[in-house]
């Protein structure tokens, strides 16, 4: 099936940049999120993310314009009406996605599909909360959705061939290269990306370094483009704690225990730079 009109429902750093990223490849776009100052603050960090592009000159002022004018953003559900696809992008919580499914899949035709863009929650489990099993799936994204390459596409139990097929075919439409893992906790990206991120923050805890030779350490040792704490406070250090405590909850092993020290950070609000604190401090 041809997918061409999305809804996205999460207007958080995530949700907004796979909104620009489907009105960039041309389909028609829902925003939604729960008030209508959430989805507002979305659709004008996304306006900004676009105006980055037009200083640098990679697009026209008009395109910036077309982008715009292909998204909706919507307070609340009533919106996603005629959606092809639904992809949820909201807190990483399982209770919180299983309700929001069950109260969106009302608002959606029969034939549309459900994707989460969970970085850890079982797809088998969230797709066994709906009506639709067969037409749910993962779709996982990487932050920040513009500029990263991959899409991750988690196969549940129940999800079907087609859905499969039509939702790594919109992957490509969107520019972006897939891969297909099966259901099993953190994914690929993840099971790697969070025990290495944990590892970093129990080397803080235990006074191994500085946060900052720490990462220095990793991104000229190992070339990665942001040391593994810069990386945390990116995400968000509140959902790197939801993903390791899935990892490790769900894998039962000790050594994906969380660190001390990024349950005490979430536990203190400092969630990174999207709270203006985490390891380290942003301001403005
Ligand atoms: C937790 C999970 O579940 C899974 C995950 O996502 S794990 C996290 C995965 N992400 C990462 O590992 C990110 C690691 N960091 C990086 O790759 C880089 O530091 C970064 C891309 C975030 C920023 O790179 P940077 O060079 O410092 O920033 P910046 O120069 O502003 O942007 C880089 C490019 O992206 C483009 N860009 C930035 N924001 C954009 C936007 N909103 N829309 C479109 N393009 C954008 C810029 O135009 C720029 O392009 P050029 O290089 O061609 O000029
Ligand atoms: N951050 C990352 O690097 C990546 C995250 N992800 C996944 O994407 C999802 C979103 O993450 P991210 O964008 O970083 O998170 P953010 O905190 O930036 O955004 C989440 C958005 O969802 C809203 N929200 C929270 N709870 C609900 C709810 N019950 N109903 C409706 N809306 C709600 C939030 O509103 P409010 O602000 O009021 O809470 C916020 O607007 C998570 O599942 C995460 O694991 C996937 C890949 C990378």
């Amino acid at each position: 099936m041809a997918i061409e009109r999305v809804a996205v429902i999460g207007a958080g750093q995530m949700g907004g940049g796979i909104a620009q990223v489907a009105a960039q490849a041309g389909l028609s776009v829902v925003l939604a999120d729960a008030t209508p100052e959430l989805a507002a603050r979305g659709l004008s960090r996304i306006a900004a993310g676009l105006g980055k592009l037009v200083e640098k000159g990679k697009l026209p002022a008009s395109g910036r314009e077309a982008v715009l004018a292909r998204i909706e953003a919507a307070p609340g559900l009533e919106a996603c009406a005629g959606a092809d696809l639904a992809i949820e992008a909201i807190v990483e919580k399982e209770d919180a996605k299983r309700e929001l499914f069950q109260r969106l899949e009302p608002h959606l035709g029969p034939r549309a599909i459900l994707a989460s863009n969970t970085s850890s929650i079982s797809i088998t489990a969230l797709a066994a909360a709906t009506r639709r099993p067969d037409r749910f799936i993962g779709m996982h994204f990487m932050n920040p959705p513009p500029v990263m390459q991959l899409v991750e596409v988690i196969r549940g139990l129940q999800t079907s061939d087609e859905t499969w097929a039509a939702v790594t075919t919109l992957a490509k439409r969107l520019g972006k290269v897939t891969v297909t893992s099966r259901d099993v906790p953190g994914f690929i990206v993840n099971r790697v990306l969070i025990p290495l991120i944990n590892e970093a923050c129990f080397a803080l805890q235990e006074g191994l370094a500085s946060a900052e030779d720490i990462d220095t350490a990793v991104k000229l040792g190992l070339n990665h483009p942001m040391g593994p704490l810069t990386l945390a406070d990116f995400i968000g250090l509140d959902t790197c704690l939801y993903i390791a405590e899935v990892l490790h909850r769900e894998l039962g092993e000790d050594k994906y225990r969380p660190a001390a020290l990024l349950r005490q950070h979430v536990a203190a609000g400092w969630l990174g730079r999207k709270a203006g604190r985490g390891f380290y401090r942003y301001d403005g």
